[in-house]
């Protein structure tokens, strides 16, 4: 029996319409963002793939965007699980830095190298930095060493992969539909294990907000092809805004 994964990223956040970089820091989602829910919502009914269980980060915009898209699912009733290890990938110093602004300070590489590479992080924040999550109480149960200052798409892939295969796999093996709502970078790390995607070409892959993107996956919890986004004209057009982030 194959197993239905639906993937959703939230959808456009508040810093993502003012062009900040965001990570960890917990904004909400903008107006479009809200709307852009409500039509997750409306393509998941249309498609008839019915969410039974639901796994999110622990930031609002994701969780607000999973409430929005249930709702209109009328699917709000399933069982929720929240996780850290689904949070987007924290962006260090970069946090609340706007995008246009640090790629013309520090030029086109060293700006895709920190948002794009799949394994340099950008500068640590500082525990005193506005921006910081250090002491916010969602985080009170991880340890010093697992709470981050700045991460890699390499280091969000290695606290991920964990709850992927502790909490996400057990609900599918119950033959459950699972939907999960998190974000660009914690996403591509998820999509980069299912696809099989390389260290390299990762950096080519931008996840659009607000579109599902569905799975079936077999026996060994990999997909036979690559997941369908239920809207492929919209997730393009999505997708290849998110690219061009950076340029005003
Ligand atoms: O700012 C962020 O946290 C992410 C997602 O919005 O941005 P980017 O696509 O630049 O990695």
């Amino acid at each position: 029996m194959p197993h239905t994964l639906v993937l959703l990223r939230h959808g456009q956040s508040d810093w993502n319409q003012r062009n900040l970089f965001t990570g960890w820091v917990d904004v909400r989602l903008s107006d479009l963002g809200r709307a852009e829910a409500k039509r997750a919502g409306e393509l998941l009914v249309e498609q008839g793939v019915l969410p039974e269980v639901l796994h999110t980060s622990v930031l609002t915009r994701a969780i607000q965007t999973a409430d929005i898209a249930l709702e209109e699912a009328d699917r709000l009733w399933i069982d929720v699980r929240r996780s850290w290890r689904l949070n987007e990938r924290h962006y260090g110093a970069l946090q609340g830095l706007d995008k246009a602004e640090t790629l013309e300070k520090y030029g086109q590489e060293q700006f895709m190298l920190w948002r794009r590479s799949f394994d340099t992080p950008p500068p640590p924040i500082a525990d005193d930095s506005e921006w910081s999550q250090v002491g916010d109480p969602r985080y009170a149960n991880l340890s010093d060493a697992e709470m981050p200052r700045t991460e890699c798409l390499k280091d969000v892939i290695a606290r991920m992969l964990p709850y992927w295969e502790s909490d996400i796999m057990p609900d599918l093996r119950d033959g459950k539909t699972v939907l999960v709502t998190a974000h660009g970078n914690s996403l591509r790390a998820l999509v980069k294990h299912l696809d099989g995607i390389s260290d390299d070409d990762i950096a080519e892959l931008n996840i659009p907000t607000g579109i599902p993107l569905v799975y079936e996956l077999g026996e060994d919890f990999m997909p036979a092809k690559p997941g369908e986004y239920l809207d492929p004209e919209a997730a393009a057009a999505g997708a290849a805004a998110v690219a061009a982030q950076g340029r005003k």
